[in-house]
């Protein structure tokens, strides 16, 4: 009578310290170089070697340039970081998908479409997304920088089991209702502060519908409701995303592995300590119109009302709807934007292109919108050539750049400009996350290519 969590998690407990606390072993560790400088400086200082290089994999993500990335990263913050990471890779002797690798990448896109991210593993890395992993049936968390270290040094970090919880989505999603949509109603449900100190699965007839690339998208969110990680029991649609995937166990080996993935699921008496129930005919295509992911609103809706937020918020709740300069009550559909992002962690995988290009097909950009189609990886980026996706972008007057962050956080080039609107497929909103006064309203990428050709914040279902 375990949880999903409870099976993974029993199997990699190495010790319980007097306190509770768990010293819990890693099978995979992910690293970028925002978070990863001090944990390499303090191997360095202490003369102590990477334990076990070949269960940690390297790469550039949030810095990179989206243009020209053939040239030097101009910004010299940037530049540093970036060749900090490649040196401290070389000295450790860890895998580096450096700038330029046809398999760089965002790290969260790189690891699942690889198949170095798989069912029943421990998967850490210094980033609050790697939440995103737990989709495929694993157990993936953000880490801070000292446990970057520790992680480095001896395979294992110290955590503290965390409660579960278990989101079911029951029923069927609407037509033009995308795994974004899921997630972001889900946030706006739970708040950003609901799942604090849970670990959460994903259940339910909606979620088990599907695709793995939207499971991920789904996972990724998990963290902007506060909880430590999310994950879906794997199922057929997992092993065949990951069967001849570069890092998939083949042959013998893989018999082996599904034969134990498919005991990857919750017993039918398994208890949560926390159990929620939403229904996928509720959801529609959704917007947030505040300053933090738990702001979302069908967009067919009117912004909430002052007196409708409890009193003691009314105050920050009035400052978010100023920052993005909406009024309480108003309708948010027709409001004119100024940017489109597509891309990153969240949605910067085949799928959502796919939905973009078909989406604008024999459309036009609007000529009021600034579109940033970004490519979560380089075989993101390869597969929307094969599938003719970029002749049909550039028909309908996109172009695209290369694969990174982007402005996703704005770490490089890609700042939207104070004051401007950006609809944007990423997953923070928060004032200045896309640059500063940039204004943030997140969705999917239906609603994102909907407002690309018409300007406008637009149902998607309406055209
Ligand atoms: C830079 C990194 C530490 C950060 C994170 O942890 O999420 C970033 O990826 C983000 O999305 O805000
Ligand atoms: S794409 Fe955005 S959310 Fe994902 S790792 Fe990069 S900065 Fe963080």
């Amino acid at each position: 009578m375990n949880t999903l969590f409870e099976k993974i998690w029993d199997k990699h407990v190495v010790d319980t310290l007097a306190d509770g606390t768990i010293q819990l072993y890693i099978d995979r560790h992910f690293c970028h170089e925002v978070t990863s400088p001090q944990a390499f400086g303090g191997l360095r200082a202490r003369g102590l070697k990477v334990f076990r290089p070949e269960q940690t994999l390297c790469m550039p993500d949030h810095n990179v340039p989206t243009l020209k990335q053939e040239f030097p990263i101009e910004d010299p913050i940037s530049k540093n970081q970036v060749d900090t990471l490649a040196s401290n890779a070389q000295e450790f002797g860890i895998t580096y998908y450096g700038i330029g690798n046809n398999k760089n990448g965002i790290i969260h896109v790189v690891g699942p479409e690889n198949g170095y991210t798989q069912p029943g593993m421990t998967i850490v890395c210094g980033d609050s997304h790697t939440s995103t992993h737990g989709a495929m049936g694993a157990i993936a968390f953000g880490i801070g920088t000292s446990e970057v270290e520790m992680t480095l040094a001896t395979q294992c970090i110290f955590q503290r089991k965390p409660k579960t919880m278990r989101i079911t989505v029951d029923g069927k999603r609407k037509p033009g209702v995308t795994a974004k949509d899921i997630a972001l109603y889900i946030i706006s449900q739970m708040t950003t502060g609901g799942a604090t100190g849970y670990f959460v699965e994903y259940a339910g007839e909606a979620i088990r519908a599907t695709s793995m690339e939207e499971r991920l998208t789904i996972c990724n969110l998990s963290i902007e409701m506060g909880a430590r990680g999310g994950m879906v029991a794997p199922d057929e649609t997992t092993f065949e995303y990951l069967k001849g995937r570069e890092f998939a166990p083949k042959g013998e080996e893989w018999e082996k592995a599904l034969a134990y993935w498919k005991t990857l699921k919750s017993d039918e008496d398994a208890v949560f300590d926390k159990e929620i129930v939403y229904h996928a005919e509720d959801i529609e295509p959704m917007v947030t119109y505040g300053t933090n992911p738990g702001m979302g609103m069908g967009i067919s809706g009117t912004i909430p009302s002052l007196e409708s937020v409890d009193e003691a918020s009314r105050i920050s709740y009035k400052k978010a709807l100023d920052y993005m300069g909406f009024q309480p009550g108003e309708p948010i559909q027709g409001k004119s934007i100024d940017y489109v992002f597509l891309g990153s962690c969240t949605n910067g995988r085949i799928e959502d292109f796919r939905a973009f290009a078909h989406f604008v097909k024999g459309k036009k950009k609007a000529d009021n919108v600034i579109a940033w189609l970004v490519p979560g990886s380089w075989n993101v980026a390869r597969q929307i050539k094969e599938e003719g996706l970029d002749v049909i972008l550039t028909e309908a007057g996109f172009s695209l750049r290369q694969p990174g962050c982007s402005a996703c956080l704005a770490m490089n080039d890609d700042k939207v400009p104070a004051g401007k609107y950006a609809v944007s497929t990423s997953n923070r909103n928060f004032e200045g996350r896309q640059g500063p006064g940039a204004r943030t309203i997140l969705a999917g990428p239906l609603v994102a290519a909907a407002a690309a050709v018409t300007g406008k914040i637009t149902d998607p279902r309406t055209l």
